[in-house]
């Protein structure tokens, strides 16, 4: 690089829900001047589309076919995450229940996941000190030349533990059980599933705390910098 100036670093962060990606994945940009994609907001964003255009989530055909309509446009300071639809502003529509119970059928439609990884190397590319790229496949799929690959896990009593304590009063049981659900439609689908790439470094965050797992990232991302 000219001028001394660091290289542009990738860092992609996968995993299951809960595990800690959108809170570590911020933390670790901002931390280190990086910008920051929330991927699953953007699969959010086109189901909440498809919700709101009364398309039918259960018909992989009309989403196929509506996958190329909306403009999904995403902001990537990590300190002011941003999403819009069409001009809209959809980062509170995108987290009811009802855009979360049918997010796995819409990202599981070939359609829609080549139109949404198209957009996210394009951010990747744009990002002129680096990025951290947080989702399912980014390793595996979006990104596979990522600089650091890291696959978050933690047992799903820990990860319903965390989310009850978001969703205030929220039942531990039901959720870990609706977290489960998800896990499995998002790691059985046929186009690029949930999955740790082979070259991925593995934090189990069950026994960390948040300020630990950020830690532990920064130290990755650090050291991948020195090239060690
Ligand atoms: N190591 C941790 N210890 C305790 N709580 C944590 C830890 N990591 C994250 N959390 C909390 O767990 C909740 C879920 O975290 P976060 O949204 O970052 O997970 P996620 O993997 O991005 O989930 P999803 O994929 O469903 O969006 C948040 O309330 C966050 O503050
Ligand atoms: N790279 C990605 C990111 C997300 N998804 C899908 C599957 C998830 O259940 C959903 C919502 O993600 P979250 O906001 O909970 O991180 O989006 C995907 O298929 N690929």
């Amino acid at each position: 690089m000219e001028n001394g100036a660091a290289k542009p670093v990738i860092v992609a962060i996968d995993g299951p829900s809960g595990t800690g990606k959108s809170s570590t994945s911020k933390a670790v940009a901002a931390q280190l001047g990086l910008s920051y994609l929330d991927t699953g907001a953007q699969y959010r964003a086109i189901t909440w589309w498809m919700v709101t255009n009364g398309i039918d989530i259960d018909d992989p055909h009309a989403i196929a076919a509506a996958a190329g309509k909306p403009d999904i446009v995403s902001g990537t300071d990590p300190a002011n995450p941003t999403i819009h639809v069409d001009g809209t502003d959809v980062a509170a529509p995108i987290r009811t229940q009802e855009v979360t119970s049918k997010v796995s059928a819409v990202s599981a439609v070939p359609e829609v996941r080549s139109r949404i990884t198209e957009l996210q190397r394009s951010i990747a590319a744009a990002a002129a000190d680096g990025i951290v790229v947080e989702g399912r496949d980014i390793g595996t799929t979006v990104l596979p030349d990522a600089d650091l690959k890291i696959f978050l896990t933690a047992s799903p009593e820990a990860r319903a533990a965390r989310r009850s304590g978001e969703l205030k009063g929220a039942d531990v049981n039901a959720t870990r059980e609706a977290l489960i659900k998800r896990d499995a439609a998002d790691s059985s689908r046929k186009t690029s599933p949930l999955a740790k790439a082979d070259d991925a470094v593995e934090v189990d965050t069950t026994e960390l705390t948040l300020p630990q797992v950020i830690e532990c990232v920064v130290t990755l991302v650090e050291e991948k910098r020195a090239g060690k």
